[in-house]
């Protein structure tokens, strides 16, 4: 199909889409908060005075979405901490830090561990997408190594009782992955939101409890 076509339709998708909608009307910055909120509301997985790290976070719509859950019934601040992380720049969102930086790098993760500050994670939501080559392999070699990293980080600063909600893509590579969130977790789900475009392989992988905490 000629791009301009494509595009064409995307559009058509896009502004024609209930959660575009949704998003639009309840203050969300991306339709992507609606995943998140799916799985939330099936797992149970963001209550008040929890530690929350949103890895590829921009433009933040995870992020408000755990802070709207983490917010305090009288309007003031939040109960809990929720870190964002990302190599784009995010507007401010009231009471969530934002760190900008390559979740690949060690200075993003020194960024990290300063505002922890010894804490360790409830939850960490991982929504990052490299850029993607087009190239099966080299792709899935790059998503599989961002979930590396999100699964070390979660190794060395989560609870032993916390979860891990990660993006993954169900084509090459996806087998090896929950094989990978089986060996590291108890107990570990697929989640296909309503939100996530059937077009699309996004697929998230969501593991509880870690079998080897260090
Ligand atoms: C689909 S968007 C996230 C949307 C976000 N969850 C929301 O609800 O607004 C994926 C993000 O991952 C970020 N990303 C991809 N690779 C990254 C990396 N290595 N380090 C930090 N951020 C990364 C991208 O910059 C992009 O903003």
């Amino acid at each position: 199909m000629a791009k301009n076509k494509l595009n064409k339709n995307w559009l058509h998708d896009h502004i024609n889409d209930p959660y575009v909608k949704l998003a639009q009307k309840e203050g969300y910055r991306a339709r992507a908060a609606y995943k998140l909120k799916e799985i939330d509301e099936d797992e149970k997985l963001i209550k008040p005075g929890q530690v929350i790290v949103d890895l590829g976070s921009t433009p933040g719509s995870w992020s408000q979405y755990a802070r709207n859950k983490l917010a305090g019934l009288e309007g003031g601040g939040i109960r809990g901490t929720i870190i964002g992380l990302d190599m784009l720049p995010m507007d401010p969102i009231a009471d969530v830090h934002f760190i900008q930086g390559d979740f690949r790098e060690e200075d993003s993760l020194r960024q990290l561990e300063a505002i922890l500050d010894g804490r360790q994670v409830d939850l960490v939501l991982s929504d990052m997408a490299p850029n993607l080559s087009g190239v099966a392999i080299a792709d899935a070699a790059r998503v599989e190594h961002l979930i590396d990293l999100a699964i070390e980080f979660a190794q060395a600063h989560m609870k032993p009782t916390g979860s891990v909600l990660v993006k993954c893509f169900n084509g090459t590579g996806y087998n090896e992955l929950v094989h990978k969130f089986r060996a590291e977790f108890k107990t570990v789900t697929s989640k296909k939101p309503k939100a996530s475009r059937d077009k699309s392989s996004e697929i998230f992988l969501l593991g509880k409890i870690l079998k080897n905490p260090h």
